[in-house]
């Protein structure tokens, strides 16, 4: 297709002037060795022939094309140049030698003696170099004069044109327009008075408008407030800190800018996770916005447990923001020389996910590093600047900012200063709210406390399901729901490794493209499946298993269902499982797999986060979950699949482990230099009766199966997964009418099922 671009006076000047440029380094001919590639202004442009009425031309006025071109892209700067294509000479592309060229600058592109005949005609007779010089330079300026008066009277002779039409039509707008689409209006984000550097972050991002809670907490932050900040999974509470955190930055770096050397400062921020997974992600997330914000090179150390430690203290040496694990963070400080200190000039200290990180294993890291944060202690800091040592003497110059889509209520009457506490279940006494107020050692009496939706603690666009099924064919419901939503990218949370395991496993076995996460896992095949699960080139069929230590803050994009294959301990835990998807408006679905014995707990759990609509009335249901109904025809046809991929399962997991236990006990026998017999040792050990034996003796059972009874169930299984499931048709009557035959060979509907299944409507 020929290539278009409108003339205007503003690209013909920069025209000339980088054609002499390309002159200089231009091509001299087809085989110079050039590589045929030229800029814009030296491609062989023709103007596009118009119609005889104007009103026809149809915004084509003064446009000029050209033909056999391929675009070629320069990386990274989004340059465009172009080529000749396959088959056409090099220089077939190129603008001829024009008039006003300087004849001598102007190399020469030649093919033919046509050019090289108008080149010598066109040669000044040799002078001497003084002279020659000077009539040049009258030459130049009487060309120049000549051109300036010609463009003038075209432009007089033009009708008159829209000027919007005529900058939309040049071709160096429509680069400059492409460069500029880059990135969204963000004049939403106005109110909130942020630079110009993040806005334009903010642009790039295509984050066109402020979350509620960002729109709520940004401006409280950056009037220098403590805040508590409530607000769904998935609303953007990251950036609801970070902002203000990098804008903090930004001023700071102002006031002393080095343009030589940045100067060796001490961190101004603090991030705390419970998560590896989301200590990483919240670096990424606010490493994003700085990379995409002008002038903001904010250095950020990323401190989590199972990674170099030696390079995580050699980044925090010059970090502005370190975001981390308690327990690396801790090992980090507290066996580094001076960090402590240079970290109690910190400005902001974030606790995100805090009712996870004030509570159960974490406390006591988080404990110690506020405690160190907050002991003041003589000394210089030789390596500080003077900003950060001024900062230092003064008491308390940190803001304190604690996020959480969830709250004990406890904690949220707490920490917003609204009456005593009447006793909660989430910590024990020494860690109660009184203890953790006085830690966190606010620098205002009161925090601002922010709930941005203080009804509702699940994600608007989610869908909360239920599907009721027997105590031991949770596996079975979990492979329907998975073939009921093929093309769902899904999250499975279980209560423990074991059953992450298993079920990592049994899926694999049943050729679905699931991965596994759990805290046992080494940290690098933790954020492989992450990184796996979330490509955005991955199976869109993927599936995570993890336990819940994917349930807090994990931010994936695209991920269609959650499934509790257990049900969750706590209501925390499934607000925050569920939030994994439906996120940053998306839609999404979180389904239950209950068991009878379930019921009871998850109806209370259910009622509990959905106090607040159920008191207004909205809705008037038992459950706020939706029962759904898996087709008993899907069940039993999928059960012989099931079985099959078990048994192959559980022959595996047992294997593994008795070679793992066998190696164990061979290794202890080696040292000890005795003879070590499985049976006999077994046997001395009444391992084959009593509490456990039953367990023992199914895995000796399984692990027991040979390999070809192993590649016989693998067969098995290979070739029932070959076949649809059939939904009550017969293949040898397909063509009776009851289904839709057209469909199933365009590729249409559930590729699972052989048949009209009914959809689960959720
Ligand atoms: N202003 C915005 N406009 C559009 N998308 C945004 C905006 N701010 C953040 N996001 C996106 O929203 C998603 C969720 O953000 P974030 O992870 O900060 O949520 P969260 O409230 O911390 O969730 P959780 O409670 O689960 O940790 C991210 O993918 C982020 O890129």
């Amino acid at each position: 297709m020929g290539q278009k671009r409108g003339r205007d006076s503003k690209a013909q000047a920069v025209e000339s002037k980088k054609r002499k440029k390309a002159a200089k380094s231009g091509p001299a001919s087809d085989d110079s060795g050039w590589d045929g590639v030229v800029d814009l202004e030296d491609l062989n442009w023709k103007e596009v022939a118009m119609p005889d009425r104007m009103e026809d031309a149809g915004g084509f006025f003064g446009l000029e094309e050209i033909d056999g071109v391929d675009i070629i892209r320069s990386q990274g700067h989004g340059e465009v140049k172009f080529k000749a294509k396959s088959g056409k000479p090099k220089n077939s592309i190129l603008k001829p030698p024009s008039e006003d060229d300087d004849g001598e600058e102007w190399g020469g592109i030649s093919d033919g003696e046509t050019d090289k005949a108008d080149k010598a005609e066109k040669t000044p007779t040799p002078a001497t170099g003084t002279q020659v010089k000077e009539d040049k330079k009258k030459q130049k300026e009487t060309k120049k004069k000549e051109k300036k008066a010609k463009d003038t009277k075209a432009k007089e002779a033009e009708p008159a044109r829209d000027p919007s039409l005529k900058s939309s039509l040049s071709f160096a707008t429509l680069l400059e327009q492409a460069e500029d689409d880059d990135g969204v209006d963000v004049s939403d984000w106005d109110k909130l008075g942020l630079s110009p550097e993040l806005l334009t972050g903010l642009s790039k991002m295509k984050f066109a408008t402020p979350t509620t809670v960002q729109k709520a907490c940004i401006p409280v932050i950056l009037d220098g407030h403590d805040v508590v900040g409530k607000a769904s999974t998935g609303s953007g509470k990251t950036l609801a800190f970070g902002i203000p955190i990098l804008e903090y930055y930004l001023e700071k770096r102002e006031k002393k800018i080095d343009p030589v050397e940045k100067p060796k400062t001490a961190p101004m921020a603090l991030i705390l996770s419970p998560t590896r997974e989301l200590a990483v992600q919240l670096a990424k997330h606010i490493g994003d916005l700085t990379a995409n914000s002008p002038d903001t090179d904010a250095r950020i150390a990323l401190l989590t447990g199972g990674l170099s430690i030696q390079k995580q203290q050699r980044q925090l040496a010059n970090a502005d923001i370190v975001v981390g694990t308690p327990g690396r963070v801790w090992e980090i400080l507290s066996t580094g020389s001076g960090l402590i200190r240079k970290m109690q000039s910190i400005r902001f200290l974030v606790i995100d996910e805090a009712d996870r990180l004030l509570s159960e294993g974490h406390f006591k890291e988080v404990e110690e590093i506020l405690g160190a944060l907050d002991r003041k202690e003589s000394g210089d800091f030789p390596d500080m600047d003077e900003e950060a040592q001024k900062e230092e003497q003064e008491p308390n110059v940190r803001q304190t900012l604690v996020f959480s889509a969830t709250f004990h209520r406890d904690l949220q009457t707490r920490l917003a200063g609204k009456g005593r506490s009447s006793g909660g279940d989430m910590m024990d006494k020494k860690e109660s709210m009184e203890y953790l107020l006085k830690k966190l050692n606010f620098r205002e009496e009161k925090p601002r406390f922010i709930d941005v939706n203080p009804e509702q603690q699940m994600a608007e666009g989610l869908k909360e399901g239920i599907v009721e099924c027997p105590a031991m064919e949770k596996d079975l419901y979990l492979y329907a729901l998975l073939l009921y939503y093929p093309k769902h990218r899904t999250l499975v949370f279980t209560n423990s490794i074991s059953a992450v395991r298993r079920l990592t496993q049994l899926l694999q076995a049943l050729q679905l493209p699931a991965l596994a996460l759990h805290s046992s896992m080494a940290q690098k095949a933790r954020l492989r499946s992450v990184e796996r699960f979330s490509s955005p080139t991955s199976d869109p069929s993927s599936i995570l298993v993890a336990t819940d230590v994917a349930a807090r803050g994990l931010d994936i994009k695209g991920i269609d269902c959650v499934i509790h294959y257990h049900a969750p301990r706590a209501a925390d835990a499934y607000v925050h499982r569920s939030g994994r998807t439906a996120r940053a408006g998306a839609v999404g679905k979180s389904v239950l797999i209950c068991a009878p014995d379930e019921v009871v707990s998850v109806a209370r759990l259910a009622a509990k986060i959905h106090a607040q609509r159920l008191k207004r009335g909205i809705p008037q249901k038992k459950l706020p979950l939706e029962s759904l109904e898996i087709d008993r025809r899907v069940v039993s046809r999928i059960r012989t699949r099931i079985n099959l991929a078990k048994k192959i399962t559980d022959s595996n997991i047992a294997k593994e482990k008795v070679s793992s236990e066998d190696n164990w006990l061979r290794a202890a026998a080696d040292d000890l230099g005795v003879e070590y017999d499985s049976e006999e040792f077994d046997e001395s050990q009444g391992k084959t009766r009593g509490r456990g034996g039953g367990r023992q003796k199914r895995d000796k059972q399984n692990s027991s199966i040979t390999k070809s009874e192993l590649a016989g169930l693998r067969a098995e299984l290979k070739s029932q997964l070959a076949e649809r499931v059939n939904i009550g048709v017969s293949e040898r009557y397909l063509t009776a009418g009851r289904i839709d035959i057209e469909s199933l060979l365009r590729g249409e509907g559930n590729n699972a099922f052989l048949g009209n299944l009914d959809p689960l409507n959720f």
